[in-house]
């Protein structure tokens, strides 16, 4: 039996899914589509999936099971809640909404449910080289962890980008995989802004972001969105006995007049293309069960928590402190933050 899938924005990122929901995994059906451009929508529609005019509408069908959304962060928090509503498991891509009194709404709503129905796109975590780096520091061999050092570089953003979403969109893959592979929360945040790039000096980028964890760790995390040479993900984690690092991507090395050279990846979709497929393999059967796994509605608040205090920090020019709220049992023990 297959799970039916409704998509909910059919932009870059649902196309990309709906491609590997439709030709690469199994076990799931496309049959429904949405945009709030309907042509788009009816473009990127599978083969006999249907056309909804709006996303409550494809939430509410009755032959729909389980729900992707896939449109901007700032109209998560509506399909959500519609989908916890309706009971429905629901994939939903990073960020999980744009503001904390949003992502308590999410929360509370999924809590008085009583079952864990959301999974935030958070595919660093499923990542066969970050999954090693995290194996490696939960092994202890090379002691406590002190710092992390978190490049993240996208060659370009489009034209329509505000300087908030380095913050609020870019930033919080960070956040989370720092939690993730520190187990550890973000106490406070700052940030520090260098001079502009110069093929976009109307944004504010590059920015580096400072993050203070719980244990006394630090995050340095460096955002820059018009590098121009490619997408360029690193992570290193300098612990009490030695480093350990993600290496550099496999690709083919290509030796000519210029020299001997591997190519970078352009972009998202090429970088992390095994890493998506995982996280859709592991939600498909956790939302075939009624359920979700990984990154959860917490995980998505913990990150959104960091944008606001980052993008209160690029105004005060110092630390931002991180109040999180009580750990809701549905997900599971609270991580130990040192007092
Ligand atoms: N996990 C990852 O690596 C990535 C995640 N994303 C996330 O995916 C989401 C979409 O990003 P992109 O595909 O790059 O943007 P996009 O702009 O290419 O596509 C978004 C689509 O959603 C539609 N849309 C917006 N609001 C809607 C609404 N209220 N109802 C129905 N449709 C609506 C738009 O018309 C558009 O077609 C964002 O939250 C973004 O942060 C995007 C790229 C990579
Ligand atoms: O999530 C993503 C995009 O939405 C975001 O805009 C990019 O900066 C990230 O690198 C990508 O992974």
């Amino acid at each position: 039996m297959s799970l039916k899938v409704g998509v909910v924005g059919t932009g870059m990122i649902g196309l990309d899914h709906i491609r590997r929901l439709t030709q690469v995994l199994s076990g799931v059906e496309v049959v429904g589509v949405t945009d709030i451009d309907l042509d788009r929508a009816k473009s990127a529609a599978p083969k006999g999936a249907k056309v909804f005019e709006t996303p409550e509408a494809l939430i509410a069908d009755p032959g729909v099971e389980a729900v992707v959304i896939c449109s901007w962060g700032g109209a998560h928090e509506a399909q959500l809640l519609a989908a916890i509503a309706a009971g429905k498991p629901v994939f939903c891509e990073k960020p999980l909404v744009t503001s904390e009194a949003a992502a308590l709404r999410v929360m509370d709503a999924e809590v008085a449910f009583g079952r864990r129905l959301v999974q935030v796109g958070f595919m660093r975590r499923f990542d066969a080289d970050y999954r090693r780096l995290k194996a490696v520091i939960d092994g202890g061999t090379l002691g406590a962890p002190l710092l992390y050092h978190s490049t993240h570089r996208n060659a370009s953003v489009p034209e329509a980008w505000s300087s908030e979403l380095p913050l609020n969109d870019t930033l919080v893959h960070d956040a989370d995989i720092s939690r993730w592979l520190l187990g550890d929360e973000v106490t406070g945040v700052e940030v520090r802004v260098p001079r502009r790039n110069r093929r976009r000096d109307d944004l504010r980028d590059p920015v580096v972001v400072l993050l203070h964890m719980g244990s006394g760790a630090l995050v340095d995390v460096e955002i820059s969105v018009n590098i121009g040479y490619g997408y360029d993900i690193r992570g290193e984690v300098s612990c009490e006995d030695g480093v350990a690092s993600l290496p550099n991507r496999p690709a083919t090395v290509v030796s000519d007049k210029h020299g001997i050279r591997q190519a970078i990846p352009e972009d998202w979709r090429e970088r992390f293309i095994e890493a998506y497929d995982q996280e859709f393999r592991e939600w498909i059967v956790a939302a075939g069960e009624g359920t979700a796994t990984g990154p959860s509605t917490w995980d998505g608040y913990a990150a959104t928590l960091v944008a606001d205090a980052a993008l209160r920090a690029v105004e005060s020019g110092g630390l931002e402190k991180i109040a999180m709220r009580d750990k809701p049992a549905l997900y599971g023990a609270r991580v130990a933050v040192a007092a």
